[in-house]
């Protein structure tokens, strides 16, 4: 085993040899070496568990004694996760790696998940800006000559990797690629771990997508082996985890648990779990996107069973991003401010101890809530909240009897699925679209709406329903009048058009394609040359 080829594909030189130096690589091989197998078995295990279940969700019977036992909690936060009252999220590129420390936030969140297109420069380069920024040497100077700097003060970082699904195709041991989420999180442990250490810090993440406490088990391991192997004492690393599926709504103290002595909380990943939601539930119909609040049944109960659960177990209750970001015109910008600003009194009243935004615009209004509701306490994990009670019924409580969709959710999903999945491409993993924050979680909902919506012929309020013919026409259509107003160049328009292929495909599958990042990932950034399949060319031609 020791003597398989290790391979790397992408830029190494320059900046890159920084971060890829043989020390660095030879830590990434040793952790997929521990570890790759049985995340490859856990992605089985997920694929096997949503194809084989007969009965509804539930929580599961086997770790009853986990949630039953009122007597243990999760480690003492570490003195810069104890207030986390307003958290930056965003890609590590430069100048908004520089933006984001600058913007006064407790905590940001960089984010190499929903937020990044995992093209090779931005996975390598986004590790080299979070060394520099550790080191103090980040600037930036943009095409019209405005110099970037970080100012004195930092918020406290948390990296996210990305999730277990997908590998990172530059790298790879005897041919089989590398897991993307032990790439992120070993070369930024690798490099950043003792720096953020000397300053006072610590290695700090936040773990996307998970399906079940046995991945929390496989962070766990992964963190104790990382700790251990680089001298450093165990308990350092701390990680919050994103509840963003609903099999793991179902096992959050279970999840608590197996992280207990690096747990730094949960979060409200609300974008991915109505994601997972359609995924699993694919005959429960859901109404377009902005009928879902969260003030939806299921969803209150999601929420409010996060902060219960983090609550009894001293552990943190962070909450979910309203994706509205403030735009240029007042009007629109004053009323995204309304409500990010209504978002957060809600969380905040519900108990939770911080919350996200997307946009520097944002973090004076989501600190203003938090200040006004704990004062000068860092959380308000003494609020146990036992009032709450909530069931598998609640979780699952999703009122979709006698959904129609209108035209305008109909092309807004097709438009903002193609526009997203697009910049992706060309390597922008957050964009704003009509006023909104989309990022990989935002598409997915909108592609997997339009899957379930043509898959259950779902009707229109228009007389027809929906159906593939009419979602492809939409998307060729969607895509005629971005080339008539010369609003793409070359390259845009190859990216579109790559955009529109993959999506009829994924749109017309018999079962919902899992993720829109893995096929497009495997197909157009992995630097490999993956034959199209029957599908893709029945569509091109
Ligand atoms: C579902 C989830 O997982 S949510 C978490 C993942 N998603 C994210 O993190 C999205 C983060 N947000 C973003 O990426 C951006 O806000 C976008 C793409 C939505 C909009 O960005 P822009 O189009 O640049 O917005 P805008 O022009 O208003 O930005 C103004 C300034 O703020 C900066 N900025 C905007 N958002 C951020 C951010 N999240 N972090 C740091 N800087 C930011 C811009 O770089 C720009 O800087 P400049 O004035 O120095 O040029
Ligand atoms: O990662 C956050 C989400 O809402 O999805
Ligand atoms: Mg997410």
């Amino acid at each position: 085993m020791a003597s398989e080829e290790i391979t790397i594909t992408g830029t190494t030189d320059g900046r890159y040899a920084e971060i890829l130096t043989p020390e660095a690589i030879d830590f990434v091989v040793a952790l997929d070496r521990e570890f790759g197998a049985r995340r490859v078995q856990l992605l089985e295990r997920r694929r096997r568990r949503r194809t084989t279940r007969t009965t509804e969700l539930d929580f599961l019977p086997s770790t009853r004694h986990i949630r039953d036992d009122a007597s243990w909690t999760v480690a003492p936060p570490a003195h810069d996760l104890l207030d986390r009252r307003v958290e930056i999220t965003g890609p590590p590129e430069r100048k908004m790696t520089i933006n984001a420390l600058n913007s006064g936030a407790k905590v940001w969140m960089a984010d190499f998940e929903d937020a990044t297109a995992p093209t090779w420069e931005n996975v390598v380069i986004g590790q080299l800006n979070l060394r520099d920024a550790l080191d103090g040497t980040l600037d930036f100077t943009s095409e019209e000559g405005k110099e970037y700097k970080v100012n004195g003060w930092i918020p406290t970082i948390m990296v996210r990797p990305r999730g277990w699904h997908l590998p990172e195709c530059h790298l790879r041991i005897g041919g089989r690629a590398v897991s993307a989420a032990l790439f992120d999180f070993g070369l930024y442990f690798f490099h950043c771990a003792q720096r953020q250490i000397d300053r006072g810090s610590g290695p700090y993440f936040y773990l996307p997508k998970l399906e079940s406490h046995l991945e929390a088990r496989l962070w766990n391991d992964v963190f104790v082996w990382a700790q251990e192997t680089c001298g450093i004492p165990r308990g350092t690393i701390r990680a919050t985890v994103l509840i963003e599926t609903i099999t793991a709504a179902f096992e959050m103290d279970e999840i608590l648990y197996e992280l207990r002595e690096h747990s730094a909380g949960l979060n409200a990943g609300r974008w991915d779990y109505l994601f997972s939601m359609i995924k699993n539930r694919p005959d429960v119909v859901l109404p377009e996107r902005s009928q879902v609040t969260m003030t939806a049944p299921f969803m209150r109960a999601y929420t409010e069973l996060l902060v219960r659960t983090c609550h009894r177990r001293n552990a943190h209750a962070i909450g979910g991003m309203a994706a509205v970001v403030p735009s240029r015109d007042p009007v629109a910008a004053k009323r995204a401010l309304n409500q990010v600003r209504q978002d957060k009194r809600r969380e905040v009243g519900d108990g939770f101890d911080g919350s996200w935004v997307a946009h520097p615009g944002l973090v004076d209004t989501c600190r203003e809530v938090f200040d006004q509701w704990l004062g000068d306490e860092p959380h308000q994990i003494v609020r146990k909240r036992e009032d709450v009670k909530v069931t598998a019924d609640d979780l699952l409580d999703v009122k979709a009897v006698g959904v129609q969709v209108s035209e305008v959710a109909l092309r807004t999903n097709v438009s903002v699925a193609l526009r997203y999945t697009a910049a992706w491409l060309g390597g922008r993993g957050a964009v704003a679209l009509g006023g909104l924050m989309e990022d990989a979680a935002t598409a997915e909902i909108c592609r997997a709406q339009l899957w379930q919506w043509i898959s259950t012929a779902t009707p229109t309020d228009y007389g027809v329903p929906v159906s593939a013919a009419l979602v492809t026409r939409m998307l060729r259509e969607e895509l005629d009048v971005l080339s008539e107003t010369g609003a793409l160049d070359e390259d845009a328009a190859r990216r579109f058009s790559q955009a529109r292929t993959l999506l009829t495909v994924l749109l017309t599958e018999r079962t919902c394609p899992e993720f829109l990042t893995l096929p497009a990932y495997l197909r157009h950034l992995s630097g490999g040359s993956a034959a199209p399949t029957p599908a893709e060319v029945t569509v091109a031609a």
